[in-house]
């Protein structure tokens, strides 16, 4: 499987009042075809940095980022953001949203066409007779099952989502991991999630990354091998096998923040 995200040797400094602030120091990172990375690690490692660098919304001070074998060096078209707290424009209904990415990367797709496939994805996440609503009309979850549409409807190389299901309540957010897996198993796609919920990057990676503290560098990957076959159960996350998971990356980010391993879980 080629690499779609190649991350070679990437350094970073913010500028401050009081001198450089390193973020990300010698980092490398792949994500092949197809594949889910979610990203972990101590709070203000620079996660979210790295999805800038990804997109091309920055360029690091050191190495290189790699997408698709083009070297990134500017904001990337072909790149689906989706964040927290989903931009919506309210003065556009759900289905306007949903489109506008295919306005700008696909100006001269007819408008029937552009329609078609925003409402093909709204039916998939269960929007389905909400797209004339305006984004206030929509709950958080709602409103989030639309980003994530807006996200991929111009079918991105690469999604980057930085803690879109943070804002939302225990049950909505396992809903939306669900919704999550049947939008890959329709389409599938790469995708970089940068989460602080390890059962959440252990049910919707398929490679979980430590990062270690600042400035971050890679410090361990998981490769999840989730029980079951076909779509993911929210049972699985039950199993010893996932416990067993969650417990070697918990002890990684006690390492990560500097701390000693906790006791073996059983
Ligand atoms: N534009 C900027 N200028 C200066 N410092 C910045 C800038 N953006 C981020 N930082 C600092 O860089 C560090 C890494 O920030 P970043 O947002 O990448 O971390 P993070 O791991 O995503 O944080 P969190 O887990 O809290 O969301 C933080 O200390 C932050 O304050």
């Amino acid at each position: 499987m080629d690499n779609l995200i190649d991350i070679k040797g990437v350094t970073h400094a913010y500028k401050t009042p009081n001198g450089p602030l390193p973020v990300l120091d010698d980092l490398n990172l792949t994500v092949p075809e197809g594949e889910f990375a979610a990203v972990v690690g101590p709070s203000g490692c620079g996660k979210s940095t790295l999805t800038r660098l990804v997109a091309g919304l920055m360029k690091p001070d050191r190495g290189e980022v790699w997408l698709h074998g083009e070297l990134v060096k500017s904001p990337r078209k072909t790149v689906g953001m989706a964040f927290q707290n989903p931009v919506m424009l309210e003065w556009r209904t759900i289905l306007q949203n949903v489109i506008l990415p295919l306005e700008i990367v696909a100006p001269s797709m007819p408008s029937a066409d552009r329609k078609a496939r925003a409402m093909e994805l709204l039916s998939l996440v269960g929007l389905e007779g909400f797209e004339n609503k305006r984004p206030s009309e929509l709950s958080g979850g709602m409103r989030q099952r639309a980003s994530l549409c807006r996200a991929i409807v111009h079918k991105p190389d690469v999604l980057i989502m930085d803690e879109p299901f943070g804002a939302l309540d225990a049950f909505t957010r396992e809903d939306l991991w669900q919704t999550m897996h049947q939008l890959r198993a329709n389409e599938p796609f790469t995708a970089v999630l940068i989460t602080h919920d390890l059962r959440e990057s252990v049910y919707l990676g398929d490679q979980v990354i430590v990062l270690s503290g600042r400035p971050a560098t890679t410090q361990f990957v998981l490769d999840v091998g989730y029980p079951g076959e076909g779509l993911r159960q929210l049972d699985g996350l039950y199993t010893p096998q996932c416990a067993e998971m969650l417990a070697t990356l918990r002890d990684q980010i006690r390492i990560a923040q500097g701390r000693q391993p906790g006791p073996a879980v059983h």
